[in-house]
């Protein structure tokens, strides 16, 4: 972590919670103390029929509420999908694009990626862009290449530390309870930090890195102490307060 970044932990709640678990939401809210709030950024990315009421729910708290997804256009005929001024009109300031969930089930390539982010920029929210190798890439040798792939393929120009957000997301490491080795995840956040600077000059040097895939109370500060890593996408432990929190603390 750096000592310059204020880190985020987001929680990614996926295609999981109903009304009833706004509850856990207040739990999470309850929890985040001024003095935590002002140590660490906490957010919750809920799915698309909850984000008013995750939003309602957290008016006068300090857990912000984003979206999971977002298509390109503003609005028209595109049956099922939610743009991102919806999710703004709706209470969200960010929304995650790219999540490999997205790119495997919806076939979203980085080009729609790209087109994402910067209609959550239209729309003022943050991007949470997120990248991560499978597992046959890394077998292979080659997680630092498709990393920088993607961030060169995903990340549109005129990003900003505040308007976007990488989360680097191994495959093979999400909802499996495997993570890479702290070396590991150094090393790619290194890159990250080396390809986003080379491109974005000081923004890219603060912009935030977070690593996700099975973050968990019990790693969460092994892998807050990694050169680079500026805060945790979590998926599972981020459905339950007491996880959620303990995460966060580690964070703080
Ligand atoms: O995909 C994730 C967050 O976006 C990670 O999910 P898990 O924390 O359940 O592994």
């Amino acid at each position: 972590m750096s000592k310059t970044i204020k880190p985020l932990v987001a929680g990614n709640w996926k295609m999981n919670g109903l009304r009833s678990h706004l509850d856990v939401y207040s739990a999470i809210a309850d929890g985040v103390t001024a003095n935590l709030a002002s140590k660490v950024d906490v957010m919750i990315c809920g799915p698309a029929t909850l984000t008013y009421a995750l939003a309602q729910a957290g008016k006068g708290r300090a857990v912000l509420v984003g979206g999971e997804d977002c298509h390109t256009a503003v609005g028209g005929a595109h049956t099922g999908d939610v743009s991102a001024e919806m999710l703004a009109d709706a209470g969200a300031t960010a929304v995650i694009v790219g999540h490999s969930e997205r790119r495997t089930d919806h076939g979203e390539a980085d080009e729609i990626v790209k087109a994402k982010a910067e209609a959550a920029w239209r729309a003022g929210l943050i991007a949470i862009i997120c990248v991560g190798e499978t597992e046959t890439e890394r077998k292979s040798g080659n997680a630092v290449s498709v990393v920088s792939g993607q961030l060169a393929g995903s990340v549109p120009d005129g990003a900003t530390a505040q308007n976007s957000v990488i989360a680097y997301e191994p495959v093979w490491a999400i909802g499996t309870g495997l993570t890479p080795t702290a070396v590991d995840v150094e090393e790619i956040h290194g890159e990250m930090r080396k390809v986003l600077s080379a491109r974005f000059d000081a923004e890219g040097d603060s912009m935030r890195l977070l690593y996700g895939g099975s973050v968990k109370p019990a790693n969460a500060s092994e892998l807050m102490n990694v050169a680079n890593v500026d805060g945790a996408l979590v998926g599972g432990a981020s459905l339950k307060a007491a996880d959620f929190l303990g995460i966060i603390a580690a964070y703080a």
